[in-house]
C-alpha cells in the first residue's frame, strides 16, 4: 500500500489579541528587569496592546440626555452591560444611572464597584449606591482640589455633626490620619437602620502619576485589607474619573492576595485586561502600569511596607 503523506500542519491560527501574560513569581523580578530595559520598552509594548480593550462595548445609559448631566468627563462613561444600576425612584428616567461599574478582584467578579468622584449633583445617588449595595468601606484615591481644579465633590461631614445626604444620615465616628492617608469611620442611618462604613481616603497621589514613592501605594493596601478584611459585600473605590488611579489600586489589591495565597504565576496583563472589559481606561497611564510591577518586586524582595500602627 503506498504510505499517505502526512497532512500539511494547519495555517496558523491569527494572531488573535492576547488576554494574558501570566508570570511566574520566581520569575518575576527577572521579569520586571527584562520590562524595564531601555527606557521601559518592553512595559510600553505590552501596555499598549491594552489600548483598545472594551471600547466596542456600549454606554447607551450614560448617553440618555437626563443622565449626560451626572458624568464628571464626557469621555469616562460606564459601559451598560456591567453599570452598578440604583433601584429607580417610581418612573423617573435615569433614576437608576450613576457613573459606576462592577469590577472584579481577587475574591469575587464584582468585588468593586469603581465610580467616578461624586460631582455635588450625584453625591446623593453616590450614597445611595453605598447603601443599597451593601458596602462597607469606600477607597478614595484623589483630595477634592488638586492644582486649583476641582476633582470630587466633599461629599462626607466635615466634623461630627450628621449631614444628611438624600434620606442618607451620615456622621463621621472617629479619624486616623497618617502621612499619606487618613481613614475615617462613618455612620449611616437610613430610616431605623445603621450601618458603619469605614472611608479610607489616599491624600497624596498625584492625578495622572503614581505615589512617591510608589511603594507608598504597597503600604496603603496593606493597611486597607488590615481594616477591611475581604468579605461578601463590594468596596467602592473612586478616584477622580474613576479609571486610572482606581484601576492601579485594585489591580494592586488582586496581585498582592493572589501572592498571599502562594500563587505560582501573577498576571498584571490579565488583570488589566479583565478590568478594562468591565470599566473604561482602569490603569490610564504606562507609570501607572510599572508601579503596580515596582510594588510587586518590592513586596517579593521582602522590603518592609508594613503599614503605619
Ligand atoms: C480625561 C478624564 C480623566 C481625568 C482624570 C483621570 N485620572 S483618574 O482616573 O486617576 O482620576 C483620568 C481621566
Amino acid at each position: 500500500r503506498t504510505r499517505q503523506a502526512p497532512p500539511a500542519p494547519a495555517a496558523p491560527a491569527p494572531a488573535a489579541a492576547r488576554t494574558s501574560r501570566p508570570v511566574r513569581v520566581a520569575d518575576f523580578i527577572d521579569h520586571y528587569r527584562l520590562m524595564s530595559a531601555d527606557s521601559d520598552f518592553r512595559f510600553s509594548e505590552e501596555f499598549e496592546e491594552l489600548k483598545h480593550v472594551g471600547r466596542e462595548q456600549p454606554c447607551s445609559a450614560a448617553d440618555l440626555p437626563v443622565n449626560r448631566p451626572k458624568n464628571r468627563f464626557t469621555n469616562i462613561l460606564p459601559y451598560d452591560h456591567s453599570r452598578y444600576k440604583l433601584q429607580p425612584v417610581d418612573d423617573e428616567e435615569g433614576s437608576d444611572y450613576i457613573n459606576a461599574n462592577y469590577v472584579p478582584g481577587h475574591n469575587s467578579p464584582r468585588e468593586f464597584i469603581v465610580t467616578q468622584g461624586p460631582l455635588h449633583c450625584t453625591r446623593d445617588d453616590f450614597w445611595r449606591m453605598c447603601w443599597e449595595s451593601g458596602s462597607r468601606a469606600i477607597v478614595m484615591l484623589t483630595r477634592c482640589v488638586e492644582k486649583g481644579r476641582e476633582k470630587c465633590d466633599r461629599y462626607w461631614p466635615y466634623d461630627t455633626r450628621p449631614v444628611y445626604y438624600g434620606d442618607i444620615a451620615v456622621t463621621a465616628l472617629n479619624e486616623s490620619r497618617y502621612p499619606d492617608w487618613t481613614v475615617t469611620e462613618l455612620m449611616l442611618c437610613r430610616g431605623a437602620e445603621q450601618r458603619v462604613l469605614k472611608h479610607f481616603h489616599f491624600t497624596t497621589w498625584p492625578d495622572f502619576g503614581v505615589p512617591d514613592p510608589p511603594t507608598t501605594l504597597a503600604r496603603f493596601v496593606r493597611a486597607f485589607r488590615e481594616r477591611c478584611p475581604a468579605d461578601a459585600r463590594p468596596v467602592v473605590v473612586h478616584c477622580s474619573a474613576g479609571v486610572g488611579r482606581s484601576g492601579t489600586f485594585i489591580t494592586l489589591d488582586t496581585a498582592l492576595q493572589q501572592l498571599a495565597a502562594h500563587a505560582d504565576c501573577l498576571d498584571v496583563f490579565g488583570m488589566v485586561h479583565a478590568m478594562r472589559r468591565e470599566r473604561v481606561w482602569m490603569v490610564q497611564t504606562e507609570q501607572q502600569y510599572i508601579c503596580i510591577h515596582q510594588c510587586l518586586v518590592a513586596v517579593l524582595e521582602g522590603q518592609d511596607l508594613a503599614a503605619p500602627p
